[in-house]
Parts: C-alpha cells; structure tokens; sequence
C-alpha cells in the first residue's frame, strides 16, 4: 500500500480503535487489531466481531529468506488451482492516506504497541523499503511496503463528509505476516482476497503450484507494459523485476508480451459477452465460445491466470445454453475450483447447477430448443413449398 501520491496530505480525523475478535476455542485470548479508523467506521464494526481464525495447521507454504529478495514463500507440496494457502487477520489497520499532523510519528508507533511482543518482533523482519525520512516510523514504513488494501463500506450520507469525499480516503491497508511475504511477479500463480465479516485476508492460488516452487502475488496492473511496470514497482517497492515477463533475452518477444497484455486489457473491457449473446438469437452459436477459447492459451502464456474465471463461467454459461451437459460440466467444474476462495458466492452457485444443471440453470438449453423449432418450422415450410410445387406440376392431390 504505497502512499497515494496524487493526494496531498490532509487533516488527520483519524482515532485509535481495538478491534477484538472473539476466539473460536475454549479458554484462548481473543484476538485485538489495533487500527486507526474513520470515527464514522466505528459504530459500523460489530465488536467483538466474531469467528477469530483457528490456529492452523499443516499449511502448504515455508517462508525462508533468498538470497536477493529478503523473505518470500514457497510452496511445501504441490498446490492445486483455487486452494487456499493462507488464511490471514492483519496485526493492524492504518488509513492508505498519510496522517498530517504533527503527532503522525506517535500515532503510527501507537499501533505497533497494540500488537503482542512476538507479532512486533515479526513486523521488524518483513521489508521496509521506505527512507527513514520518508516514514519516521517503523509500522508506517512497514505498512507502505506491505499492507494489502482494504475497501469499507461506508453509509451513503459520507458523501457529505469532507474527509471521506477525497480519493483515496475510504482505503484502508493491513498487515498480515504471512500473505506479506509473497514476493511480485507479473504473472503471479496467487492472489489475495479480504473477508470482511471476520476480517481476514484469504491467499489462494491462481493455478498449480509445484512444491518448491515461489509463491507469487501482484503489485502492480499486470496489463500495462513492461516499462511502466517497472517504473511503478521501482518506484512504489523499491525494486527491480527480474520475473520471466520482465526478462526476455529476445527483444521481439518482449514487444510480444506487451502487445498480447495489451490486448487483453482491450478484451476484458470489450469481448463478446455472454449476456449479450443470450439475448441476441442472430449470434452463431458458438461465437462466444470460440472467442474466449482463442483468448485463454494468451492468457496462460502471460501468467494472468487471475483473468481465466471471468471467461470460463462464460463458456461454462453458454454450454448450459446449448445445453451442452458434458462441456458444462467441464466448465463449470473449473471455475467452480479456481473461485472457491476468492468467490466463494459464486462458488455456491456454481455447485448447485453441478448438483442438478437441466433442474437448476434457469436457462438450461434455451438456445438449443429455440434452434430445435427453427429447424421444425423451416421444415414445416419446405413440406408447405415442396406440396405447392407439387400441385402446380400434376394438380391438387385429394
Ligand atoms: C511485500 S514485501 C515482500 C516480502 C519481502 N521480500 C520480505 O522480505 O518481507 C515487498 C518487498 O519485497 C521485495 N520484493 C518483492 N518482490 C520482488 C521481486 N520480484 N524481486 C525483488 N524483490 C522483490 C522488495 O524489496 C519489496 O519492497
């Protein structure tokens, strides 16, 4: 969570608020986030809030330190696509935009006090790639090479509050230990996803991960070329990256990586959509289809594997359509798995057409019995044309 620098700092109306999140087993300490809030969040957050996450056990992932990128993860054993790797509460919460006031130092310091001896001791190991000018404070530095950002929802009547109506003002960033160690790539085989309901962010991964294998996030829009990814993550992280989409020996291929995200980013906003082509009986059966399967090996080939969900519920949709059961299946079945974690919403959904799809897509093979009486009523004709036909050469017919 860098900085936003195209805000210039303003009044701080922050306060300092203990989040207490109640424990899921008997006789165990509930756990408190420090967090500095909007006051007009507080009465929002039900505290304690409840279902604090149970200890874990048997995780997928190590976290060691390299030789040339501080910590990172890796993964302990193979991990399929869609499984989630961490399960994560932040340690705290800070406002994404910077305090101003002249007591900023001590407010930062004061969420370090609120989390426990050990967890401090963790904070002081993860990076922190800001100057001691830039952030006088530790948690702050931390937080700025760190934190994952978080969007509240604040009620509708905040538009008319000063603070809460500048860009950035509603983002809020926390520090999780774990999640945090995930190094860049520009084609991540992870991502993360934040829980509200009992605040905890969720790793998951975007495909397979072989065991010993780097487990990867993204910093930065991975659809942008490689020269303004580079500048940002320079800029904001403090690094230069060396990633297999950032490193290509043969210039043309570079241009070709460029070009093909490029592309992408103009597909996701303009492709053929399914809602569109459900409605639209004049579209080729398969012109969704055949689309975002020329799209998904570029897809692939970039790393953007984050992008793939969007495009396979859409083929899986159309199937149904078609009531195409095996190819739904097929489908469906791999969205399903690839959003379980990072939409779980869907995931549900998703399962209850898998149980029963011709009971429970509610257009299941529309467009094929809608083609079925095409074919029956042209054949209809052709019977009423060949029978005129007919009459006219050898007269009516009894
Ligand atoms: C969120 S931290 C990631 C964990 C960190 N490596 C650590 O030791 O805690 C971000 C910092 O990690 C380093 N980093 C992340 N991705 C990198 C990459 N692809 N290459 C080199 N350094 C990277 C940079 O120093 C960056 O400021």
């Amino acid at each position: 969570m860098p900085s936003p620098k195209c805000v210039s700092p303003v009044p701080s109306p922050y306060v300092h608020h203990t989040i207490t999140l109640s424990p899921t087993l008997p006789n165990t300490a509930p756990t408190e986030i420090p967090a500095l809030l909007h006051p007009s969040m507080i009465p929002l957050l039900p505290n304690p809030l409840p279902n604090a996450l149970p200890p874990p056990i048997d995780e997928p992932f190590v976290v060691r330190k390299t030789e040339d990128r501080g910590y990172a993860m890796f993964a302990s054993r193979p991990i399929l696509p869609g499984t989630l790797i961490k399960l994560e509460h932040p340690i705290f919460i800070l406002p994404a935009l910077p305090l101003e006031d002249s007591s900023s130092y001590e407010s930062y310091e004061r969420l370090g006090q609120g989390i426990t001896e050990s967890t401090y001791a963790e904070m002081e190991t993860m990076a922190n790639c800001r100057s001691k000018d830039e952030c006088p404070s530790i948690v702050e530095g931390v937080a700025r090479t760190n934190a994952l950002t978080l969007g509240f929802h604040f009620p509708s009547d905040s538009e008319s509050d000063p603070h809460l109506s500048k860009p950035h003002a509603k983002h809020y960033g926390g520090v999780c230990p774990k999640i945090n160690r995930c190094n860049h790539a520009c084609g991540p085989n992870a991502s993360y996803k934040w829980f509200l309901p009992n605040l905890s962010a969720r790793l998951y991964a975007l495909r397979s991960i072989a065991a010993g294998e780097e487990i990867t996030k993204n910093y930065t829009d991975l659809l942008q070329p490689r020269s303004t990814r580079l500048v940002k993550l320079e800029g904001d992280y403090k690094f230069t990256c060396d990633c297999k989409w950032c490193t290509f020996a043969d210039p043309e291929a570079q241009e070709k990586s460029d070009a093909a995200r490029a592309f992408l980013g103009t597909y996701v906003n303009t492709h053929p959509s399914y809602r569109k082509w459900s409605m639209d009986l004049c579209l080729p059966d398969t012109f969704v289809i055949e689309s975002h399967l020329a799209v998904i090996p570029l897809i692939e080939k970039e790393g953007l594997d984050a992008l793939l969900p969007l495009f396979l519920e859409e083929i899986m949709r159309c199937y149904a359509e078609l009531g195409d059961e095996d190819q739904f299946r097929v489908y469906a079945e791999r969205t399903r798995q690839l959003v379980a974690v990072g939409d779980p919403e869907l995931a549900a959904e998703l399962e209850r057409y898998l149980e029963n799809p011709v009971g429970n897509f509610p257009k299941w093979g529309a467009r094929r019995k809608f083609r079925e009486s095409q074919a029956k009523q042209r054949r209809v004709v052709e019977e009423e044309e060949e029978d005129l036909f007919m009459d006219s050469l050898f007269g009516p017919s009894d």
